[in-house]
């Protein structure tokens, strides 16, 4: 995996992961791999953030460990030295493209309006985070930019559901789709893999 196409054709669901218990990581990475999905995109949205993506890089190698909330020339130097073995951005800053870049790392891009889509493009890059997916016009926005910018794939997130998810991947635009739903924050307060597990088998077995 080099590029960041490469990274939409790994999962139809990308998981977005906030891990509050540093402990939960591992057992997490390993339930989403059981239940059918080897990628896992663990925000920096907590302090044991970087932690877990260097727990999970070194105890689960078979899944494909990134960062997400990527929002600073830090972050991504730092999910780096993590071992995180890809970057997904929000939205967009020069200075937060620069430093990705800088990692070698293959990443995501945040994008929510056209223009911002055709400045990553100039940049090389054609494989973008549409996000807040369902805020921003959902799959009919999708839809609609896909006769200007048709050489431009996404991975929509945000406010997707299990019940939404056909909708996007239907289009031939979408690569794959982001969600938080596969891991309930209530399902690791308590520990329950199982339904990480069961959450993880549905979500891999959505069609593209
Ligand atoms: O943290 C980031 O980098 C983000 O871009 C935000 C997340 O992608 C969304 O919050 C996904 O979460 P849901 O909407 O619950 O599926």
């Amino acid at each position: 995996m080099t590029t960041g196409a490469d990274l939409l054709e790994l999962s139809p669901v990308m998981p977005v992961v906030v891990i509050d218990d540093v402990e939960d990581a591992v057992p997490t990475a390993r339930a989403l791999l059981a239940g059918g999905i080897g990628v896992i995109e663990l925000t920096l949205r907590t302090p044991v953030a970087l932690a877990a993506i260097a727990r999970v890089a070194t105890e689960v190698p078979e899944i494909v460990i990134g960062a997400g909330t990527v929002t600073s020339p830090a972050h991504a130097k730092e999910a780096a030295g993590a071992g995180a073995k890809f970057l997904v951005t929000p939205g967009t800053t020069d200075a937060v493209l620069d430093a990705a870049f800088a990692t070698g790392l293959p990443f995501l891009p945040g994008a929510s309006t056209v223009s911002e889509a055709m400045r990553l493009a100039e940049r090389g890059l054609t494989a973008l985070k549409f996000f807040p997916a369902e805020a921003s016009g959902g799959a009919a926005y999708l839809k609609s930019v896909a006769g200007p910018l048709p050489g431009l794939r996404f991975c929509p997130t945000g406010g997707i559901t299990a019940a939404t998810a056909p909708d996007y991947l239907a289009l031939p635009n979408v690569g794959c789709i982001g969600g938080s739903w596969l891991t309930p924050k209530k399902s690791l307060a308590d520990k329950d893999f199982a339904t990480v597990e069961r959450l993880a088998a549905e979500a891999a077995a959505l069609a593209r």
